[in-house]
């Protein structure tokens, strides 16, 4: 599902290297904490995972896909199968709540009346239904955070990515979010979560990755 084998990254080609000798494989279907002290890389493991970056060494799986063999053309359909969700929500500030999850359903071309079915059910599973007409800025961090997984869930990914999705928000809307996120992984999706929030972390036992400086010291 996703495999690394010996990954090293650099940013900008001559950079020093962020990432060293990454190896590890995630099972399909699994749900993986990913952890670490700020600067650790995480944020840059969730970008190779999500196809925002490149290695500059090693090979990246993903979802049965060696990134090294690769034509460039397959990646925007790989892509589409990779959920995102970032800290800072990142939804369209002049989009109504309805739209912004209807995105990526309009980006691939799907037909209105699925798209409305889709949003729909998507809106009403993050208990948002009522708020389908609002802009982001009317909502709290926490509904503005489960409006992103919606539209982070609505093309049905085989892998979603959450980079510190509870860094905002207080510990309910935490935990609301972070339920969310197993509710994936119980119905089948491979989930990977970078936080910080240890407390959290405590509660939802589950196998993490564990980064220092780079490296991983813990898998499992
Ligand atoms: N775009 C970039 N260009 C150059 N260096 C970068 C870039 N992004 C991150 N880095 C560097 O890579 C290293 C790892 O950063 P990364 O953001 O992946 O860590 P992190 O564990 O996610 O940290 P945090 O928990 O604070 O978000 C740091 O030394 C950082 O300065």
């Amino acid at each position: 599902m996703v495999r690394f084998a010996e990954v090293g990254l650099r940013y900008g080609g001559a950079g020093p290297e962020v990432l060293h000798d990454l190896s590890f494989a995630l099972e399909g279907g699994s749900f993986h904490w990913l952890l670490g002290p700020s600067g650790a890389g995480k944020s840059s493991l969730l970008r190779l995972m999500q196809l925002a970056a490149r290695p500059s060494r090693g090979e990246v799986e993903i979802l049965g896909v060696a990134l090294s063999r690769a034509r460039r053309g397959a990646l925007p359909a790989l892509r589409r199968r990779i959920g995102v969700v970032y800290q800072d929500f990142r939804l369209l500030p002049y989009l109504p709540v309805f739209d912004n999850v209807a995105l990526p359903l309009r980006v691939a071309g799907r037909a209105e009346p699925q798209v409305q079915a889709d949003v729909t059910e998507m809106l009403r599973w993050v208990g948002l239904a009522a708020k389908a007409g609002a802009h982001p800025a009317a909502l709290s961090g926490g509904e503005q955070q489960r409006v992103a997984i919606a539209r982070a869930v609505v093309m049905r990914p085989a892998l979603l990515v959450a980079d510190e999705p509870t860094g905002n928000l207080d510990v309910p809307q935490a935990r609301r979010v972070l339920s969310l996120l197993h509710e994936m992984h119980r119905l089948g999706t491979t989930v990977v979560v970078a936080t910080h929030a240890e407390a959290l972390v405590a509660e939802y036992a589950a196998p993490a990755l564990r980064l220092a400086e780079g490296r991983l010291v813990t898998h499992g």
